[in-house]
């Protein structure tokens, strides 16, 4: 975790404004002479769901392993503020491959979960033997899919059981890469009203996403990454309509009446 202490500026963030993470002037690329993102700045408040847009190949994905300290910038810093988030263990990022052991079941998972997360007041943090009657793996259907390798899983079931995975153990700083990709709707709705609720809780949460419904559902603050840059830094509150949201997103690209060369 890159997680250096952050000391609040209360010069310019009040304390119900605390960062959970800060980003500054930060520039990385994995080749040194072709950066991919470049002197970037974004504070998130705890509490704030925080969605990330941008086109394929913007730098999204990188963002989150500069976040996370799985990559390092070449310039200026990002961390996590290890006096909100004390431990890693606080911080739960899914990836598209839902963060699981592929060779093991949907259970051995979870057992192996719980036993990183068990601690001396609490030994066993979930109960293995009532799995089934978690309301996450209910809400989810995952009961009959508990003694299934992650391999033998379709993509959306999979990406079902990351997130159980991870929200079982109550994560306070939420990192999501996509979530509403390759999931039917149910699941997506699902999703929606998982984040409003851990939202309404209190949770800090950054998603990374194309789906503008979701954003405008689910979170309070958009950025758009651009051609290296952080270019659009907004509030959803600012935007009339949905309407007007998917304007800005989509930086005024829409492409209709594309000629595709089809022929007759
Ligand atoms: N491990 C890597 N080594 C070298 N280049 C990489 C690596 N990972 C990503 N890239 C490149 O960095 C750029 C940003 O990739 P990234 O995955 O962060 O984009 P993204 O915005 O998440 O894209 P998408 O919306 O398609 O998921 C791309 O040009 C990609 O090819």
């Amino acid at each position: 975790m890159t997680s250096s202490t952050l000391a609040p500026n209360n010069d310019t963030i009040g304390t119900d404004q605390v960062p959970t993470i800060r980003i500054t002037d930060m520039t990385f690329g994995y080749k040194r002479s072709k950066p991919v993102l470049e002197h970037i700045n974004l504070d998130v408040p705890v509490g704030q769901s925080l969605g990330i847009l941008g086109y394929n190949g913007v730098g999204k994905t990188t963002l989150f392993g500069i976040i996370t300290g799985l990559l390092c910038p070449q310039h200026g810093s990002a961390a996590i503020n290890s006096n909100v988030f004390h431990s890693m263990r606080e911080v739960f990022q899914l990836s598209d491959s839902g963060n699981l052991s592929p060779t093991m079941t949907i259970r051995e998972n979870l057992k192996f979960r719980s036993m990183l997360y068990a601690a001396h007041e609490n030994p066993h943090p979930l109960d293995m033997q009532h799995l089934n009657e978690l309301p996450m793996v209910q809400a989810f259907e995952l009961g009959e899919h508990l003694d299934k390798k992650v391999k033998d899983l379709s993509s959306g079931l999979r990406k079902r059981a990351g997130i159980v995975a991870g929200m079982l153990f109550s994560p306070k700083l939420i990192l999501l890469d996509e979530p509403t990709n390759a999931v039917d709707p149910i699941t997506r709705q699902l999703l929606v009203d998982l984040m409003k609720q851990l939202k309404a809780k209190g949770r800090t949460i950054l998603t990374i996403t194309h789906d503008l419904e979701y954003c405008w559902e689910v979170t309070d603050r958009i950025i758009i990454l651009d051609n290296k840059h952080l270019v659009k830094d907004c509030d959803i509150s600012d935007f009339p309509t949905i309407d007007a949201f998917k304007q800005a997103a989509t930086l005024g690209r829409e492409r209709s009446n594309v000629n595709f060369g089809i022929s007759k």
